[in-house]
């Protein structure tokens, strides 16, 4: 790893939509942020606990058309949905833990890259992220400009912020303060710190959103018949304590750490001569994109990048009420945004 810890092997699950053509042109990488995994499209099921997160994006007459292009989806390393993370068993057959090594995006691109040789992909046609997955997507182009055939980055950023640095780690705070944390060595201990976990997802979902979204979609109304006045609850607290509720069923505390560690460690111009030199590698035809109403990635973040990359086209922005979730939510957008960067890849004129 780039932090000098070792993971003597490594599982990447991912999943697929539609076939590889057999020059291999036709693959397109898909990479999830902080709490999604490889199910991009298809029903919730067995080994999916959610719906597909872009279920509208992919599959015949789609914008990633399954009759035309090969999708590719992996779980990031360090997550928990069959990709090795801390729940994963280590040697001597306990779970990694708090043992599991320091993670930087360079060592999950790297673990991607893996994935691609063993998939005998040479070259992307496209590689798309958001936020997290949008930092991987960066690195991607920024470290194998040659096997990057085009980029879309969504509601990311060349650099975690200060202000993004502090928001995760008030988060991270909050889960290593739970007394079932244990130094992350509670896998076998049929407890966890879900209290800690739930309160960082609250906290992260407010960022997630956008203030006028919350202020009309629930006020200060009541939830339900319960009285605030009187040790109740307020519809927006009733609201957070559902998604946090979700996340701790589906997510592994220890990879919300590793991950958030990771993103907080993001920095494109590591090691490279600064921000401008690395945006300079990238070679790819790239749209980049932000969602007008976010605050947690703004769009100046955005136009930094659209900015800082030589090939890429002005700074596109997603009009949505949501906030960063609106790069999840307003698939109809993204579509059109993958549309129109293949067609122009397509067709030569980058
Ligand atoms: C790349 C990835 O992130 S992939 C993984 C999928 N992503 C996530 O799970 C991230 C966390 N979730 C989210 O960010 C959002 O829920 C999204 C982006 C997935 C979807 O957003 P939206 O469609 O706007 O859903 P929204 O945030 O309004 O939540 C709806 C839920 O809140 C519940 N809800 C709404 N009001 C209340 C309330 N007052 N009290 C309790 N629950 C409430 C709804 O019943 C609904 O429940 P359900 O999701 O179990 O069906
Ligand atoms: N809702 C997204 C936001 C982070 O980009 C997630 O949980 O992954």
């Amino acid at each position: 790893m780039e932090a000098g810890g070792e993971l003597p092997a490594v599982r990447l699950a991912f999943e697929t939509w539609g076939r590889l053509s057999s020059d291999a042109s036709n693959a397109v990488l898909v990479l999830h942020a902080l709490t999604g995994d490889s199910h991009v499209a298809g029903p919730a099921g067995p080994g999916h606990p959610t719906p597909g997160w872009w279920d509208g994006l992919i599959g015949p007459g789609r914008a990633l058309d399954t009759d035309r292009w090969f999708v590719v989806a992996p779980n990031v390393l360090g997550g928990c949905q069959g990709s090795t993370g801390p729940s994963s068993l280590a040697a001597g057959g306990r779970p990694w833990g708090g043992g599991f090594p320091f993670l930087t995006q360079r060592d999950q691109v790297a673990a991607e890259t893996g994935l691609a040789d063993a998939l005998g992909i040479d070259r992307w046609a496209l590689v798309v992220g958001g936020s997290m997955g949008g930092m991987r997507a960066l690195e991607w182009a920024v470290t194998h400009p040659q096997r990057t055939g085009a980029l879309l980055l969504l509601a990311t950023t060349a650099a975690a912020s200060a202000e993004q640095i502090a928001l995760s780690g008030i988060q991270l705070h909050a889960i290593r303060s739970d007394p079932h944390w244990q130094g992350g060595d509670y896998h076998d201990t049929g407890r966890g710190p879900h209290t800690g976990l739930g309160l960082a997802r609250r906290l992260a979902h407010v960022s997630y959103r956008s203030e006028p979204e919350l202020a009309v979609r629930f006020g200060r109304t009541p939830q339900a018949t319960e009285d605030p006045w009187r040790g109740g609850r307020y519809q927006v607290e009733s609201y957070l304590d559902h998604h946090a509720a979700k996340l701790v069923r589906r997510f592994d505390a220890g990879s919300y750490v590793v991950l958030s560690e990771a993103m907080n460690s993001h920095d494109v111009g590591r090691d490279r001569g600064g921000l401008r030199a690395a945006l300079r590698r990238v070679t790819a035809p790239t749209l980049v994109a932000g969602v007008d109403s976010d605050r947690l990635y703004p769009p100046s973040q955005q136009a930094e990048l659209a900015a800082g990359i030589p090939s890429a086209d002005d700074l596109r922005l997603i009009e949505s009420s949501y906030g960063h979730d609106g790069f999840l939510i307003e698939v109809e957008q993204v579509a059109a945004l993958v549309r129109e960067l293949l067609t122009t890849t397509a067709t030569g004129i980058a």
